[in-house]
């Protein structure tokens, strides 16, 4: 709390910095149509009020850790759900996410013998962008579900009405979201010299053995070298950000504080902070609001994405190009990467800017199933993940990271894996409210993947 007095410096208050404003007069994409709803402001003025979720110190700790991975030196991990729910913020939910997002880390750790920087797409991942703003079913014609900070996903009138409370909500199920992966990750349950009993309670499959069997020579190195006297007090906690899409600018400009050591804004609803595909216009209201916050900001580039368009995002940005600052997370689609990625990679280092490459396997690879599923083909992921690091060891440059939307629960959501979901899963086990998430094991698949091609470089 120490890094956070806002009331020290009453001129700069969130409420009387007029840059973090100017979005509020630019074209804006994707927002909910609640702002003459009765609670809209009630509900924005308590969250104006409210502690910060994270902190200043905290942020500025994970630029330091991505300027590491914009280096060479580290490897980024983002994974968790598509769309997180309120009911699903339940301990047993959390703590199998952060579980998973934990063994991949460690399996990319162990493999590639670097230190991996993680970021869960959670405590505040509540709002979608959509491709409709209506959906049909039956001839019913409803809005579209939102995320639960802006409608319910219940398919009735009542249910998907705007309502800005769920703002409010969407804040304190963050809080309890982060109470806990914080008590996780620094009150003994992440210790590494743990990490065999992660595996508990996962049926046994091909991912699960080759954990166990990585968290055995884990489990005898660390034996080994507390035989030799070292000191594992570094190894009993570790450091778990949080991030999601910047989507709803109500609530993050009202998360917004001023940092008393240095009077810049950071937006305090999460650690790491992205700009959807749909919304990062050059000159909208995303790119101007995010470029006037203090955190690592991430950019979804798809398959359109112009070598001018990756520029002028830097200039806007990164203006200072320092690294850390930026990350790009390319989602091309696996048919597309090898083709689009290189003159982008190339584009920016003619620029001479250091930005965190990130791949996202995930959504340029949705298709739909005759049933009506949104799934994805596993070896679509693989492919694009492949594609990745292809490019990147073609054109010289880090293969910094790795977006995925992944469940620590054993959902049939994408097609494939070693131990093969089938469309027939997805009538009893298909749980997401919005994109198809990789199961327990088809993440550590991945991760083993990436810790192969992390570990040949
Ligand atoms: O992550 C989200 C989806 O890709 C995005 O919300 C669009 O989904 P839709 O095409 O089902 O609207
Ligand atoms: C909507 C998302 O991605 P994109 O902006 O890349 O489509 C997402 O990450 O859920
Ligand atoms: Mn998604």
């Amino acid at each position: 709390m120490s890094d956070l007095f806002p009331e020290t410096t009453p001129s700069l208050t969130p409420q009387n910095l007029p840059e973090l404003d100017e979005w509020r007069n630019l074209k804006i994409d994707q927002q909910p149509t609640w702002h003459d709803h009765p609670d809209f402001k009630a509900s924005i003025n308590e969250l104006n009020s409210v502690p910060p979720l994270v902190f200043a110190g905290e942020i500025d700790r994970m630029r330091k850790n991505l300027a590491e991975v914009a280096e060479g030196r580290a490897f980024f991990l983002q994974g968790g759900d598509c769309a997180e729910t309120f009911a699903g913020a339940t301990a047993d939910r959390i703590s199998g996410r952060i579980k998973t997002l934990l063994q991949m880390a460690v399996v990319l750790t162990y493999g590639a013998s670097m230190p991996v920087v993680k970021m869960g797409r959670m405590a505040g991942q509540f709002s979608k962008p959509r491709s409709s703003d209506t959906e049909t079913r039956n001839g019913v014609t409803l809005p579209s579900f939102r995320g639960e900070m802006v409608n319910g996903f219940d398919f009735t009138e009542e249910s998907r009405v705007q309502d800005p409370k769920r703002m409010v909500q969407g804040y304190h199920t963050s809080a309890s979201t982060l109470n806990l992966a914080r008590s996780f990750t620094t009150g003994g349950f992440a210790d590494l010299r743990l990490v065999n009993q992660w595996n508990k309670g996962f049926t046994s499959n091909p991912a699960h053995a080759r954990y166990e069997s990585l968290a055995s020579e884990i489990d005898r190195a660390l034996k080994f070298m507390e035989a030799c006297g070292a000191d594992f007090d570094a190894l009993k906690t570790t450091e778990l950000y949080t991030g999601h899409e910047g989507l709803l600018l109500d609530y993050e400009r009202a998360l917004t504080r001023i940092d008393s050591r240095t009077g810049r804004p950071y937006d305090t609803s999460g650690h790491f902070i992205w700009i959807g595909e749909r919304t990062r216009g050059l000159d909208d209201a995303h790119v101007n609001f995010l470029s006037k916050v203090n955190n690592p900001i991430g950019v979804k580039l798809g398959p359109t994405t112009t070598v001018d368009e990756a520029l002028t995002l830097i200039d806007k940005l990164d203006p200072e190009r320092e690294p850390g600052r930026l990350t790009f997370i390319t989602r091309m689609g696996a048919s597309k990467i090898r083709e689009n990625l290189p003159k982008l990679v190339e584009g920016v280092q003619n620029e001479g800017a250091k930005v965190v490459w990130v791949t996202d396997p995930m959504h340029g690879n949705t298709i739909s199933v005759p049933s009506g599923y949104k799934t994805r083909k596993f070896d679509d992921v693989v492919d694009e993940v492949r594609g990745f690091f292809e490019v990147h060891e073609a054109l010289g440059s880090f293969p910094g990271g790795i977006h995925v939307e992944m469940t620590g629960d054993d959902v049939a959501e994408c097609l494939g894996g070693s131990d093969p979901i089938e469309e027939a899963a997805f009538a009893d086990r298909y749980e997401t409210l919005c994109d198809p998430r990789l199961n327990h094991q088809q993440s550590l698949e991945i991760a083993f993947l990436v810790a192969e091609y992390l570990s040949r470089r």
